[in-house]
């Protein structure tokens, strides 16, 4: 029997900042429900209260409306932030291969109010560039000052997944509000199955691929303990991706292989103005 019902109350807008959690604790989620009706879809400017009921710690009842929306897991309210997005476009492929490039010119082709580019190793790079006296925007930039760093950051990286294997996915999409969200480097397996649990219904993954000699005319050369680890290898093999792009002269233009990719981009992002 329920005794106490507790409210929370909040704002939210698309397109601005999230709330503040009310939770540092973090959970995975639960299969989507039932759909919030269009109304719960706020358009731009247009700010919304919502107010949720949530259950006593003594009485356990889960309330999800949307994957990552709202969650409340055995009752404590784990997170809240703006409206999830209606798609999630998660890449993969080896360095060299053209994700940086790819996924800039996807952002590019849908524009800033519909498409965030999250990168997995960029708070990975910022903390280690903190801790390590280095130059971020170098590390996070295509050329060789970030290969000198790549196998320890690998190493410094793995060190924190090996504890919480969804913790840069979570750092790297925590603010991101757009209904578009091209993620540009997964790498393991546990990175695509986080964000396949997180967002089911709205996860599509992306395996962009080219020669090893295309690679190597972009700077690439084979380096141990970097591209025979699992950062590179980790989905190699035993993953199925819904589309694949090839990324290279011999390939059909980009524009044209991404175009089906793009119209599913558009179509998301017309249904979260709706
Ligand atoms: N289709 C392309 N046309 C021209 N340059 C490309 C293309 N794809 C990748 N590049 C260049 O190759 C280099 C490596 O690409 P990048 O996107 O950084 O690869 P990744 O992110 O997979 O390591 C970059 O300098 C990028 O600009
Ligand atoms: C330590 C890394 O995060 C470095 C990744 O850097 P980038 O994402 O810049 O790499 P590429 O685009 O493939 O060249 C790898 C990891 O295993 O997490």
């Amino acid at each position: 029997m329920i005794d106490r019902v507790f409210c929370i109350i909040f704002r939210t807008v698309r397109g601005l900042s999230p709330v503040t959690p009310v939770s540092s604790a973090l959970h995975s989620g639960h299969p989507a429900a039932t759909p919030p009706s269009s109304t719960e879809h706020a358009p731009t400017p247009c700010p919304r209260v919502f107010v949720l009921p949530c259950f006593s710690p003594e009485h356990p009842v889960p309330l999800i409306l949307k994957d990552s929306w709202f969650r409340c897991g055995s009752s404590e309210l784990m997170e809240v932030r703006g409206p999830g997005p209606e798609l999630v476009l998660v890449f993969s492929g080896k360095r060299k291969s053209g994700k940086d490039y790819i996924t800039d010119l996807i952002s590019d082709r849908l524009g800033p109010a519909v498409c965030s580019v999250l990168r997995l190793s960029g708070p990975l790079k910022k903390q280690y560039a903190q801790e390590h006296g280095l130059d971020l925007d170098q590390l996070l930039g295509p050329g060789p000052y970030k290969e000198q760093y790549r196998a320890d950051m690998i190493l410094w990286g793995e060190a924190r997944r090996s504890q919480d294997p969804g913790f840069f996915c979570r750092l790297a999409t925590a603010g991101a509000a757009q209904p578009v969200w091209v993620v540009s480097d997964a790498r393991r397996l546990s990175d695509l199955q986080w964000f396949r649990s997180e967002f089911t219904q709205q996860t599509v993954s992306v395996r962009v691929q080219c020669s090893n000699e295309t690679r190597q005319k972009r700077g690439w050369s084979f380096t141990p303990g970097v591209d025979d680890a699992e950062s590179e290898c980790g989905l190699d093999e035993g993953v199925h991706f819904d589309w694949v792009i090839t990324n290279e002269a011999a390939a059909p233009p980009l524009d044209e292989q991404l175009q089906p990719i793009l119209d599913l981009a558009r179509k998301a992002a017309a249904s979260a103005n709706q």
